[in-house]
């Protein structure tokens, strides 16, 4: 079966009086319908351009390259009125910061009914089905009535995600849809979008810089770095098991938000990511990796194929993908 999503050697440059700023480099990544995958990553490594490629919103100073396969169309050269089409009723977004992606002066009900009638229906089953909505996302369909500053930033999330659900899209793209939120909101609302695209047989690309808020939640993980995917797997073992040095510095970082009960102490992971406009030569992580070697200044490893244990065909849906070999005593490499 085709994935709904096809993500194929995507890069993303910005242009800028300074030169150009490589944010995403070399990206494959699918996602099968109704399939849940966690972009992890810390600031700066490119994620969010990603998630803009997807829907073509970036801004203009951005060139992109590559393909992106949406349910069989290449979403980069379809003219805007497909693209339009395919927007909300095909995909959708929720973006981070919600207080500004609603419009301050509209009743939230008519935000949430908009992309309805921008896609054909008539008024009274809009506002019908934005009472629904609203019944779903939990906030009660009299809440409709308020402004945005009349709602908590949870609250305000919960619209945005009704909004994202309002076509009944095929697949939702959810970039940091809790940043900003206190850690037990985040937690409901990771929650709440989980079973809501369940529910619905949506697929959803989530992204955040909390692997253990990814894991959580997804069925599948994708590590970013500097522009690149440096890992991708089942999430349990991307999380519990990563085979990438800083996949495993990622889930050591955070507390668990899903499990405040899970003993864990949060390891941080000292530096920050590199300026792109000015990467380490060979692999971009090793200036920060605690198991660098002579030789990483010079290889940017490929990503390879990892399979639980050695010994007869592996188990497709435990293989990992992962980019750094210094990990490989304790699993075996199945082909390149
Ligand atoms: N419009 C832009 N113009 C120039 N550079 C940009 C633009 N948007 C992002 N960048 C740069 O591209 C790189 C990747 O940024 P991006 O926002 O995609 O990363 P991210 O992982 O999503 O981070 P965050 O979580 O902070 O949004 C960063 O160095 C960022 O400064």
């Amino acid at each position: 079966m085709n994935p709904l999503l096809e993500v194929r050697g995507l890069t993303v440059t910005y242009g800028s009086s300074h030169g150009d700023i490589p944010a995403v480099r070399g990206v494959d990544l699918s996602v099968a319908g109704g399939e849940k995958v966690g972009i992890a990553g810390e600031s700066g490594c490119g994620k969010s351009s990603l998630a803009l490629a997807l829907l073509r919103l970036l801004p203009r100073t951005a060139t992109v390259d590559g393909e992106i396969l949406f349910d069989g169309e290449d979403v980069l050269t379809m003219s805007f009125g497909r693209l339009r089409a395919v927007r909300w009723a095909g995909a959708s977004v929720v973006f981070q910061g919600a207080m500004h992606a609603l419009n301050p002066v509209r009743r939230v009900e008519e935000q949430i009914a908009e992309p309805i009638l921008v896609h054909g229906g008539d008024r009274r089953s809009a506002r019908i089905r934005a009472a629904e909505l609203l019944d779903d996302v939990g906030l009660g369909a009299a809440r409709g009535r308020a402004y945005p500053h009349e709602l908590s930033g949870g609250q305000r999330q919960r619209v945005m995600i009704a909004m994202a659900l309002a076509c009944t899209p095929k697949l939702i793209v959810a970039d940091e849809p809790t940043t900003a939120l206190d850690v037990m909101i985040q937690a409901q609302i990771l929650r709440l979008v989980g079973g809501l695209v369940a529910d619905r047989g949506i697929s959803l690309v989530m992204i955040s810089h909390d692997l253990s808020v990814l894991a959580g939640t997804c069925d599948r993980l994708a590590v970013m770095y500097a522009g690149r995917v440096v890992e991708q797997g089942p999430a349990a073992r991307v999380f519990a098991d990563g085979r990438h040095p800083y996949s495993r510095a990622l889930a050591a970082a955070f507390p668990r938000v899903g499990d405040p009960s899970a003993r864990h102490n949060p390891q941080g992971l000292p530096g920050d990511p590199p300026d792109p406009s000015d990467l380490p030569p060979g692999c971009a992580f090793h200036p920060r990796c605690p198991v660098a070697l002579p030789i990483c200044p010079t290889v940017d490893p490929p990503l390879r194929r990892w399979h639980p244990a050695p010994g007869p065909a592996p188990a497709e849906a435990g293989a990992i993908d992962a980019a750094c070999v210094h990990v490989r005593e304790s699993h075996a490499a199945v082909g390149p």
